[in-house]
């Protein structure tokens, strides 16, 4: 990055859906919140997870398997998440969602990816995502001054006539 790639921005209805993230370290942990919010149905697997990861598994938010990722773990996946620290599993896990036409982040090598995530900013039942050109400090500025000059208008404001 930053690459030619244009994208398709899009909302997911992920209530119900499974969703496979590998890894459950400091970036998985970031993205968890977001996906169980939207009512997505988690499977994490990682062989290490971090306390937010271990207490969700405890109290039944998600499932974590405490193992290395497999390329079986990505099916039935609607969406995939492959945000460990190996190369070598990223990889796996891409290749096995590209095989089965299920979207999938690389968080270690976005261009390999086929999907991005964006920055998300969440006003009043409207949601703004900001994608970048492959510098997320920016694309996180960006995201905060879009922020500090929103006003979301009044109910019906947006009819004609
Ligand atoms: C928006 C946000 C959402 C979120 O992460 O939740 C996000 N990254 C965020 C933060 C962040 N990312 C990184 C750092 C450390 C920076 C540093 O230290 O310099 C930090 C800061 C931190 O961690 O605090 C490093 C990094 N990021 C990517 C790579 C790999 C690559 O570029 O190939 C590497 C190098 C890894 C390495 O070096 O190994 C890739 C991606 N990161 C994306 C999203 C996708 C679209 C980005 C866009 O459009 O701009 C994309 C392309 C794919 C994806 O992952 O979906 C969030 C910021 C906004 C927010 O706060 O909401
Ligand atoms: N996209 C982004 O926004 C962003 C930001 C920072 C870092 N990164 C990249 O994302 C990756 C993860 O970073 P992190 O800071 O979360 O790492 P981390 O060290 O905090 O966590 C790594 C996780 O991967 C798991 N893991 C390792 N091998 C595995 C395997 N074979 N199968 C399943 N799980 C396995 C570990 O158990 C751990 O849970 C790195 O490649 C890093 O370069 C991306």
């Amino acid at each position: 990055m930053p690459d030619d790639a244009s994208f398709y921005l899009s909302g997911l209805d992920l209530r119900g859906r499974a969703v496979l993230v590998a890894g459950a370290g400091r970036v998985a942990t970031r993205r968890l919140p977001a996906l169980l919010e939207a009512g997505a149905v988690v499977t994490v697997v990682a062989p290490q997870a971090s306390e937010l990861v271990r207490e969700l598994a405890a109290t039944g938010r998600l499932a974590w398997l405490p193992r290395e990722v497999r390329s079986e773990d990505v099916v039935g996946a609607w969406y995939v998440m492959a945000a460990t620290d190996s190369a070598r599993a990223n990889a796996l896990v891409g290749e096995a969602a590209e095989r089965q036409q299920t979207f999938c982040v690389r968080c270690d090598r976005a261009a390999a990816g086929s999907a991005r995530t964006p920055t998300r900013l969440a006003v009043d039942g409207f949601t703004v995502g900001v994608l970048g050109t492959g510098d997320p400090l920016a694309t996180r500025a960006l995201r905060d001054r879009i922020a500090a000059a929103i006003t979301v208008p009044a109910a019906g404001s947006g009819q004609q006539g």
